[in-house]
């Protein structure tokens, strides 16, 4: 039932961002400051010299690899400073990005960079600093990614239901977290739901729309006798955002967090490459529960509606698959 990933989904899987581009980014050259995060950094670099606790910045230079935003890393007597800046979104992206990858520090499971500021441009705009980290230069250890993984979604508990603090972006769409109690409900309703209206909008796609507003409201036999507990996603884990520091630990970047059902967490597995000892690792310290394999396509589903909606007709069969297999199955 799962699409297999062709050179369209290569190159625009996830959000543009292929991973081998991922890997080797940083380069050090020496533009004016200012044109490297594509912003007047002075409020960048009054925090690194004040609460950054910084004397010097010694040197600046762009990252590439991302796709939304421009990148520097600032290096200075205290160590280096990773800043993204957006010229026209305000700052309520980075703070949703921000809130995520500290509630995950906070967890102090799995490595993410530890974010320190964000801030709004004079003109418009923001900015977020945080930890800069050196990647190496192999691939993580799955095993190790699937344990850490596993332990971050058993740590980062909520007490109010499903949802988020904030509402944020997966890729550039937006992506709604209001506060639910029931998983079964926000997942039709802010994930499926949501891109359904939105690919009815942009394509007048009436046909995707009621099939799968059909599905949204026929979910419940999918989920019987498990126990659905919030527990701390990532959001948008593929391998273009799995990454591993010097020393070889995993290291997971550029979030869409929000409390959810854990398998959620593997809804962009078809852009992932995690194999065998990943899924064994993790399950030692997260057991499958019951129709594990059932409910695997239905969280895909949310990421081939959102790829359908942000880069067009080459995600639609993926999706409109997935539904029609779910339609038949639960004879709905
Ligand atoms: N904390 C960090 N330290 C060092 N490098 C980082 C850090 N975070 C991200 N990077 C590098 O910077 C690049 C751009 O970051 P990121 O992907 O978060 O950008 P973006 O534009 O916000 O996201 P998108 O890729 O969704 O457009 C990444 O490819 C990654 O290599």
């Amino acid at each position: 039932m799962v699409a297999s990933v062709g050179l369209v989904s290569l190159f625009s899987c996830s959000h543009l961002k292929p991973s081998s581009l991922r890997w080797f980014s940083s380069t050090t050259h020496k533009p004016k400051p200012s044109a490297i995060v594509g912003i007047s950094d002075d409020l960048v670099r009054e925090w690194i010299l004040k609460e950054g606790k910084a004397t010097k910045i010694i040197r600046i230079s762009p990252v590439g690899g991302g796709c939304i935003n421009l990148a520097g890393r600032y290096d200075t007597d205290v160590g280096s400073f990773f800043v993204k800046s957006n010229r026209s979104i305000g700052p309520s992206m980075f703070e949703g990005e921000a809130l995520g990858l500290r509630l995950m520090y906070e967890t102090k499971t799995i490595r993410v960079p530890r974010p320190f500021k964000v801030g709004s441009l004079p003109g418009g705009g923001s900015f977020i600093i945080m930890e800069f980290i050196e990647f190496g230069a192999s691939r993580n250890n799955q095993s190790v990614l699937g344990r850490q993984l596993a332990e971050m979604h058993k740590a980062g508990k909520s007490d109010k239901g499903f949802g988020f603090d904030v509402d944020n972006t997966i890729g550039s769409t937006p992506q709604v977290n209001t506060w639910t109690f029931d998983w079964v409900e926000f997942y039709a309703e802010h994930r499926l739901s949501y891109q359904l209206k939105l690919a009815r909008e942009q394509y007048g796609d009436s046909v995707i729309y009621e099939k799968g507003q059909r599905l949204a409201k026929n979910l419940k036999p999918l989920f019987e006798n498990v126990v659905v507990e919030p527990c701390l996603l990532h959001g948008d884990l593929w391998s273009g955002n799995v990454s591993s520091d010097k020393n070889g630990d995993p290291v997971i970047l550029d979030p869409a967090c929000y409390y959810g059902h854990n398998e959620a967490e593997f809804g962009m597995s078809w852009c992932a490459g995690f194999g065998g000892s990943f899924y064994n690792s993790y399950f030692e310290v997260m057991p499958k529960q019951p129709g594990f394999e059932k409910r695997r396509d239905l969280y895909m589903l949310y990421h081939y509606l959102n790829h359908y909606n942000l880069f067009g007709s080459g995600y639609r069969s993926s999706a409109m698959s997935i539904i029609d297999d779910y339609l038949q199955m639960l004879q709905v």
